[in-house]
């Protein structure tokens, strides 16, 4: 049987550079699959259906949970998102290495489903630099934004609870470590799937 895949999570307050981190870690990383998420939120200026998010309606969003169709969601800053259940168990069991850009309640769903899901914290430096990002960024009003600063401080308390925690200050330096604790991932993996067969092999199976 083809062993299972590598699942990461990323998760951090609005703002902290989640979003373009991950994306500097697929220019550079072929073999990762990012989950395309579903959400009630409505689209930002430059965001397509089915590449950041299927953007569906609420009564939508609702139908597919009684389905049983997300592997976890979650309501996050007033809307809902979550996560197609058949897309990232497909491509685990294909052997595939999965990421989810998710927030800490999603992550923590997740952990309890797959305990070998390795969980990534984003912080920014300060709290200044976030709400600069925020703006700078230029999507949201400012009450949007205001919300999102807001959440901020009970996200970053779960930080505690994750793996692993990057601090984004520099980017180039932050978008080092994440691709260092994906690449240890596989390492620790593929070592203890040689373990096995060893043992395979002594017992003669
Ligand atoms: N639980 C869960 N959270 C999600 C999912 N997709 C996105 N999120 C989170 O929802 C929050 C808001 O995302 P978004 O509206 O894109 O805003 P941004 O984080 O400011 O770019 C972020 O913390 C995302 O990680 C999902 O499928 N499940
Ligand atoms: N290390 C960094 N230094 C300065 N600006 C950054 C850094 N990382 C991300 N940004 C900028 O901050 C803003 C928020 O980043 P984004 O990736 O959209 O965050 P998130 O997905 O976490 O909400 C964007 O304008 C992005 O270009």
């Amino acid at each position: 049987m083809e062993m299972p895949g590598n699942l990461y999570v990323v998760a951090a307050p609005s703002g902290a550079g989640k979003s373009s981190l991950v994306k500097a870690l697929l220019e550079v990383d072929s073999h990762l699959n990012v989950s395309v998420s579903h959400t009630t939120r409505q689209p930002r200026g430059q965001e397509q259906h089915g590449r950041e998010y299927f953007f569906i309606q609420p009564d939508e969003f609702k139908a597919m949970i009684e389905r049983g169709e997300f592997v976890e969601w979650a309501a996050v800053h007033g809307n809902h998102y979550g996560t197609s259940r058949g897309v990232i168990e497909g491509l685990l069991t294909q052997g595939k290495d999965v990421l989810l850009e998710i927030d800490w309640q999603g992550a923590l769903q997740i952990r309890k489903l797959f305990p070998a899901a390795v969980l990534i914290f984003i912080l920014p430096p300060s709290w200044e630099e976030l709400e600069q990002r925020l703006r700078r960024r230029g999507e949201d009003q400012a009450d949007v934004i205001a919300t999102r600063l807001e959440n901020a401080r009970t996200e970053v308390a779960q930080a505690q609870f994750f793996d692993y925690v990057i601090i984004n200050a520099l980017f180039e330096t932050a978008v080092f470590d994440l691709k260092t604790v994906v690449h240890s991932q596989r390492l620790k993996y593929a070592a203890q799937r040689r373990a096995k067969a060893a043992v395979f092999h002594s017992l003669g199976i």
